[in-house]
């Protein structure tokens, strides 16, 4: 479970007997597709999900950059998000490993919608930790996950965010591990969470690559993808990962400025594989925004999705192997491209995804002749928050 140096099992002693189980489970249901498990989670992500998601000619972008710009459309997944990719593969192991019962924490909401529609989906009972704070700035996706019949628990220790909501959940998960399964957000956690996470959204790159080499007779010079925890980003590059001539942009939230003052313990972006350092969080060790005591830091974006102090393990080894470049836009380049890509293709996206078009547009001419950009999500959860922020600039 290690990716170079990061990765690993850092959990208290109580956590292994549930790390052991799910360990063994995703060896055997995963990797070796016992009991037929894979052709049920992809059949239900067809069915259910509405996969496959297109991969999509932007034409009024690439008349813009003078290269051929392609979005893989996960806003089009049900939900209108990738997330649901992780949260029905994670529900479905779950019910082979013979579990009764779901938790799930949550940020900006959309993996506790996805969480939420998986767990009726699947006729299993579901509770979500959410922080207060967060409830408070993302109330349709709260009244979505009631609606799916789930539980949202508000977390009200510390900032009310999503830290506390992660640490919350592994707490119930450690005193409820015989009934519970727990279903992260993203590729961070312990291992098997960051492997198993990618491989259930690793169905983006399969189809990508095969529809790109379909349209174009090729693969992409660049793959651009958002990165919160990284789930959507590595999903995105998986299956192009051995392609050594395709670049991968890991594109994470500036904020409003970079430069993190260690002393005051807010850091003003969400940049963790640009400004972090290496340390341990929710199990793994990876790149960490913290402080010069080793405390993680408070992380800030104008996107709930990508506002995480940390990022996957995995992601982290492949940038500093130089296999991804980690980039970053601020604040204000990812509204704007927010309002342009609505404009230009008729497409709102998640302000988490605006933040990959925003580098096209700070680096166009210099990402080859062929780009796909992963959409990770539809914007309709953001419209509130960018009328917002748009009125207040
Ligand atoms: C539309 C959309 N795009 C990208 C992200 C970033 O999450 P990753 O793909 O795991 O980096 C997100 C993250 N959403 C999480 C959530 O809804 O709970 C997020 O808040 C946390 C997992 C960080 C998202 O909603």
């Amino acid at each position: 479970g290690k990716f170079g140096e990061y990765g690993g099992q850092y959990v208290p002693e109580a956590l292994m007997p549930a790390i052991t189980e799910l360990t063994d489970a995703y060896e055997r249901y995963v990797l070796e597709n016992e009991d037929g498990f894979m052709d049920e989670f992809r059949r239900r992500l067809r069915d259910f999900g509405g996969r496959p998601t297109p991969t999509q000619y932007a034409e009024r972008l690439s008349e813009r950059y003078d290269c051929n710009v392609y979005l893989k459309r996960e806003d089009l997944v049900h939900g209108g998000a990738h997330k649901l990719n992780n949260a029905l593969g994670q529900v479905l192991l779950a019910k082979y490993m013979g579990k009764e019962r779901i938790v799930a924490e949550t940020g900006a909401g959309q993996h506790g919608t996805a969480t939420a529609m998986a767990a009726a989906h699947l006729d299993m009972p579901c509770e979500v930790y959410m922080g207060k704070r967060d409830i408070n700035r993302q109330r349709p996706n709260v009244f979505r996950m009631r609606l799916n019949g789930s539980t949202v628990t508000p977390v009200t220790a510390g900032r009310g965010t999503l830290k506390e909501a992660i640490s919350e959940t592994m707490r119930d998960w450690a005193t409820n591990v015989e009934d519970t399964h727990y279903v992260i957000g993203s590729v961070v956690g312990p291992h098997p969470f960051p492997a198993m996470v990618r491989d259930f959204q690793s169905v983006i790159s399969e189809e990508a690559r095969g529809q790109m080499r379909e349209k174009t007779g090729g693969l992409p010079d660049a793959v651009l993808a958002c990165a919160g925890g990284g789930s959507n980003t590595m999903g995105a590059f998986a299956e192009f990962v051995d392609d050594e001539d395709v670049a991968l942009y890991a594109v994470e939230a500036g904020g409003s400025s970079l430069s993190v003052d260690e002393e005051s313990g807010v850091a003003p972006n969400s940049a963790s594989l640009s400004t972090g350092r290496e340390g341990v969080l929710h199990g793994a060790r990876t790149k960490i925004l913290q402080d010069r005591d080793g405390q993680i830091m408070e992380s800030h974006s104008v996107s709930s999705g990508l506002d995480y102090a940390g990022v996957g393990p995995e992601l982290a080894h492949l940038v500093d192997e130089g296999r991804v470049t980690a980039a970053n836009v601020d604040d204000d380049a990812a509204l704007t491209a927010f309002h342009r890509l609505s404009q230009l293709e008729g497409i709102i996206p998640a302000l988490e995804s605006a933040h990959a078009f925003a580098y096209l547009e700070e680096n166009r001419g210099e990402l080859g002749d062929s780009v796909l950009v992963n959409l990770s999500g539809r914007g309709d959860k953001d419209l509130e928050s960018v009328i917002e922020e748009t009125e207040k600039r």
